[in-house]
């Protein structure tokens, strides 16, 4: 929650008041996380620092044959019982849900939707059941993989655009899950990351001739490590809920500023 607590000079000066939620910051270890779109990019990163940080780690991915091939390096680099492969059957306990897969800008809009919004609903909404206290959960964390599209206009990617800002308003909208269900729910929305989808874009641009956009992305580039570090920040840090957390380029890890998360 963030309120603008006063002036400067006719500059608000906003802050963010986050619930303290828990004393002390979350443990991962020995916890089960769930990443979809686990198998490349963003997603098998986020694996590996929860994997380092000692969890058991399920991978979602529809490119099963990636999803099983690192299956298989993780077990033999993390041990037996490090992975478990079938989300369903590990949804009894699960702790950790990150909402990542996500696909770029596509002429087939209503995937966009689909995949990049409606599957971070229904999944946010099927962990939720899983993990609430008030179902003999336990809690946990459900991290949103947003984007800075969700929080600045993208003309070369509107639909793109619509969905994350869709991830980020349901993040929000959720932070009062955990006074009731011992669930945090926040967004992580970092800038340029090189991945698949990142160079996908960047050739559309460049096909369209759009070549001066391209070369403004790619200046603004992050690492894939700093999007994790990001995570696992969100994840330990008890006092983060309904966050939207930024990465960027020019500032790094911080939280975007909203004037006031309720009516
Ligand atoms: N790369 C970037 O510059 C940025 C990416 N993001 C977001 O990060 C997330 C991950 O993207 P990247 O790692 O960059 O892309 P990527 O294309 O490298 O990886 C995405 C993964 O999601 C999987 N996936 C796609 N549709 C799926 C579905 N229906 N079910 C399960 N898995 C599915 C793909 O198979 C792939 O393994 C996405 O939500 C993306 O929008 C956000 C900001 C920046
Ligand atoms: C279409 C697919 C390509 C990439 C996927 C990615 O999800 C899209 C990102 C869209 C927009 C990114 C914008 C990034 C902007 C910046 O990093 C800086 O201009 C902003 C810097 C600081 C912002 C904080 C502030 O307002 O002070």
């Amino acid at each position: 929650m963030e309120d603008c607590i006063g002036h400067d000079n006719g500059v608000e000066i906003l802050v963010e008041i986050n619930m303290i939620c828990k004393s002390g910051p979350m443990k991962i270890e020995g916890k089960v996380a769930i990443v979809t779109g686990g198998g490349q990019g963003i997603g098998e990163r986020f694996c590996i620092a929860l994997l380092e940080k000692g969890a058991n780690v399920v991978i979602a991915d529809i490119k099963t044959r990636q999803g099983e091939s690192l299956s298989k390096q993780f077990n033999q680099k993390y041990g037996l019982n490090h992975l478990i492969n079938y989300t369903k059957s590990t949804f009894g306990n699960v702790d950790i849900l990150c909402n990542n897969a996500g696909v770029p800008e596509m002429e087939q809009w209503e995937k966009v939707l689909n995949i990049n919004l409606n599957s971070v609903i229904r999944g946010t909404k099927l962990a939720m059941e899983a993990m609430s206290t008030k179902n003999g959960g336990r809690g946990g964390i459900i991290i949103n993989t947003a984007s800075m599209g969700g929080i600045l206009p993208m003309p070369s990617g509107p639909v793109y655009c619509a969905s994350k800002f869709g991830v980020v308003g349901f993040s929000r909208s959720l932070d009062t899950c955990y006074e009731s269900d011992g669930i945090r729910v926040n967004a992580i929305c970092p800038s340029f990351a090189p991945t698949s989808l990142f160079e996908a874009s960047i050739d559309s641009l460049v096909n369209a001739n759009q070549h001066e956009e391209a070369r403004k992305m790619k200046a603004i580039i992050i690492s894939i490590d700093q999007v994790a570090r990001g995570m696992i920040q969100l994840v330990e840090d008890d006092t983060k809920n309904g966050a939207v957390m930024r990465i960027t380029a020019a500032k790094g890890i911080d939280y975007q500023p909203y004037r006031s998360s309720k009516l």
